[in-house]
């Protein structure tokens, strides 16, 4: 089977840097400075990027990285960077031998400054790369909501490989879930759910707890006979999907069942899980381009998973482009036999 050596060391990656974030929240370290975009950027974040850059560079030396944070901030803010640094060293998994495989323990904090920095690739259509985002709901997580830290691996332009872990959904896959459900100590709650998939082998889930990669299952989305039965999953930020277009879709559709509203790609993953059906993210402004580490992991499970996802006009997500979906417009992720549909009320909805 291919990219299983990929598949295990994302996992892997992903589950111990959802430990730090964790810890994060709840030594309330929730420290945050401005990006030129504004949008918050914690301590989190960066840590997170630190630890999974690491595991990719110790296993896949020669692969590109395009990650969302970079370090100059921390270069400039010291206080920042020793509170960065002191969080990673202290970040283990319960079992040694994995801690190992994804590189022991960092050199120095200045080598961390210079991991955090290898996430800079331009990306392409060409070659191994990897798509990071280390909190990706960051203001899911600051509100102690849904969030996700999500790595996908993209070989020349096409996903192949992708993990991503959500601390706060539930273990359950029927239990109910919305943007509220309140963060628990990792260890403690039955939330905590790692997703993972690779190209053409299906999509599972495990739980997210240290020593429980044993314990993974396949997931499929839900078979929905009658759309206006289906759920629509959506964001909670209204500056990042336009919630009034989403509306008239799902009345164009008959669909009358409230949505979900969930911060991050946690959409992707409750959709191909059969929580919710339907995931619109209608574009708010017209010159926005997603990021590829918005949807890179995402992308691949709800493929993986018996769906289809694509922009409003329905083409399919392109990878190949560098940093930004610049050919695409938004998402539309939804089970293969009611995309048409989806994509026809879109349509319509957004005037195309
Ligand atoms: N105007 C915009 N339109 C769409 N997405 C946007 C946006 N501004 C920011 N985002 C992205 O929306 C992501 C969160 O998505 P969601 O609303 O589904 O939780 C953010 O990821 P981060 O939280 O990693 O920064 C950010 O990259
Ligand atoms: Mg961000
Ligand atoms: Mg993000
Ligand atoms: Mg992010």
């Amino acid at each position: 089977m291919a990219y299983q050596q990929e598949r295990y060391i994302a996992e892997l990656a992903v589950q111990r840097a959802t430990l730090l974030t964790q810890k994060v929240f709840f030594e309330k370290a929730k420290g945050t400075v401005s990006k030129d975009d504004k949008s918050p950027v914690t301590i989190g974040d960066f840590g997170a990027q630190a630890l999974i850059i690491q595991a990719i560079r110790k296993n896949f030396p020669n692969d590109e990285i395009v990650a969302e944070e970079e370090a100059s901030t921390l270069r400039e803010d010291k206080n920042l960077s020793a509170e960065i640094w002191r969080l990673v060293q202290d970040i283990k998994l319960d079992d040694a031998e994995s801690d190992k495989i994804l590189g022991g323990p960092l050199a120095s904090e200045e080598s961390m400054l210079d991991i955090i920095d290898a996430g800079k690739s331009a990306g392409g259509a060409k070659g191994r790369i990897w798509a990071l985002d280390p909190i990706d709901g960051t203001k899911g997580f600051l509100r102690g909501g849904q969030y996700a830290v999500c790595l996908g691996l993209i070989v020349d332009g096409d996903v192949k490989v992708g993990a991503i872990g959500t601390p706060n959904l539930p273990v359950d896959d029927a239990a109910p879930i919305d943007a509220s459900i309140g963060a628990q100590p990792s260890g403690t709650s039955s939330n905590g759910v790692l997703f993972s998939a690779v190209l053409g082998e299906g999509a599972t889930s495990r739980p997210l707890t240290s020593g429980a990669l044993a314990q993974s299952k396949s997931i499929s989305m839900r078979p929905v006979p009658d759309i206006a039965q289906a759920v629509f999953c959506e964001g909670v930020e209204a500056a990042h999907s336009a919630q009034g277009d989403n509306a008239a879709v799902a009345e164009r559709l008959g669909i009358t069942a409230p949505s979900v509203r969930l911060d991050s790609q946690a959409k992707y993953c409750s959709i191909a899980r059969g929580a919710g059906d339907i995931y619109l993210r209608l574009p708010v402004k017209k010159d926005y381009q997603e990021k590829i580490w918005d949807h890179a992991a995402g992308d691949i499970i709800v493929r993986e998973a018996g769906g289809q996802v694509t922009d409003i006009y329905g083409n399919r997500l392109d990878f190949s482009k560098g940093r930004t979906l610049a050919a695409n417009k938004g998402v539309v992720a939804a089970p293969k036999a009611l995309q048409d549909q989806v994509i026809d009320a879109v349509k319509t909805v957004l005037k195309l």
